[in-house]
């Protein structure tokens, strides 16, 4: 029976397989993990029932935490256990067991990102820590030449970068084509928000222009109207690419607020809170914003898409 347990930073879904005793880890991509094994998972799991953990947070640490969570429920049993150089397991005040850990992580991946834009890359890389995955992003591979972004569409920019890096380099690669799109400028800036002020332009840059081009045709706030849009591409050697979006609703402001983020942030207001993403942590922004929920659109599809 598949059930919900509540785990310090995400839900988790445990199984218990009456069939086989075995003790197996994925992460939410449905990739198999290797964890270590310590002892402690044979000798106290009841010998005829087996376990499958799906954990999105892998480390060993939190597997051992989950573990004895599925424990308790699946014996009815008060186990306790504590956690230092050392695992200990009591049961009703008695010791049980003791056992030597290691809570070094084996188990973490590295995902390549398609970009050169580093406030994008510290989001993905907050998103994608909870997932057991560190982010290179290009700057990591220097070797490795500009894309042109030649597309009409967030789409066709997304693949560019993804598919042209992937066949480089022979590996899976993410990429994020991203922008502001302003109503009343009719989409603008959209594919074109990292050049609106012209090739190159700076953060601030776009941001005088935008200001700029609201300021006469745009007074009240319902005429400031805007969403913030990602198309994510995953490309990989052999498959045909996956390909997500998400958006973010909000307005312009009439003038700049807050200092964290990057980009248009500091004149993107939330339609929620009435923030600007410029005056929001990462870790608020990265619960809202068009990037996350592409990511959420890309984590339904993923497993399905790398099985295939
Ligand atoms: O192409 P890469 O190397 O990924 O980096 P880039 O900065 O050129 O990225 P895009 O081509 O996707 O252009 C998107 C622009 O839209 C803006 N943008 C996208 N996401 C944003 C966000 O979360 N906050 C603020 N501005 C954002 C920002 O100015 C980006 O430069
Ligand atoms: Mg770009």
């Amino acid at each position: 029976m598949k059930k919900l347990y509540k785990h310090q930073t995400t839900d988790i879904f445990a199984y218990v397989l009456e069939e086989q005793r075995a003790l197996v880890i994925e992460n939410i991509f449905g990739e198999q993990l290797e964890i270590p094994l310590y002892s402690v998972f044979f000798k106290y799991f009841p010998a005829e029932k087996g376990l499958k953990i799906v954990a999105v947070d892998e480390t060993p640490a939190d597997v051992i935490d989950l573990f004895f969570q599925v424990l308790r429920d699946v014996t009815g049993l008060a186990y306790q256990y504590s956690i230092g150089q050392v695992l200990t397991v009591e049961l009703e005040g008695q010791v049980l067991h003791t056992e030597t850990v290691s809570l070094q992580s084996k188990t973490r991946k590295t995902l390549l990102i398609a970009t050169r834009n580093e406030g994008k890359t510290r989001e993905f890389k907050a998103m994608f820590s909870q997932l057991g995955y560190d982010i290179k992003n290009l700057n990591d591979f220097p070797e490795l030449p500009e894309v042109a972004e030649t597309g009409m569409t967030f789409e066709e920019n997304a693949r560019l970068k993804a598919e042209t890096i992937s066949e480089l380099t022979g590996e899976m690669v993410l990429a994020d084509d991203s922008g502001l799109m302003v109503d009343v400028l009719g989409g603008l800036p959209g594919v074109w928000s990292a050049r609106f002020a012209g090739e190159h332009a700076t953060d601030a840059a776009n941001n005088a222009k935008l200001l700029h081009e609201l300021a006469s045709t745009a007074v009240s706030p319902e005429k400031r109207k805007a969403k913030f849009h990602t198309t994510l591409v995953v490309a990989a050697p052999g498959k045909s690419s996956l390909v997500v979006e998400g958006e973010w609703p909000g307005s312009i402001a009439t003038i700049p607020r807050g200092d964290d983020g990057f980009g248009y942030d500091p004149l993107f207001v939330d339609e929620e809170t009435g923030r600007t993403a410029a005056q929001m942590t990462l870790e608020q922004k990265n619960k809202v914003s068009h990037r996350a929920r592409a990511l959420q659109n890309l984590l339904k599809e993923w497993p399905e898409w790398l099985r295939q």
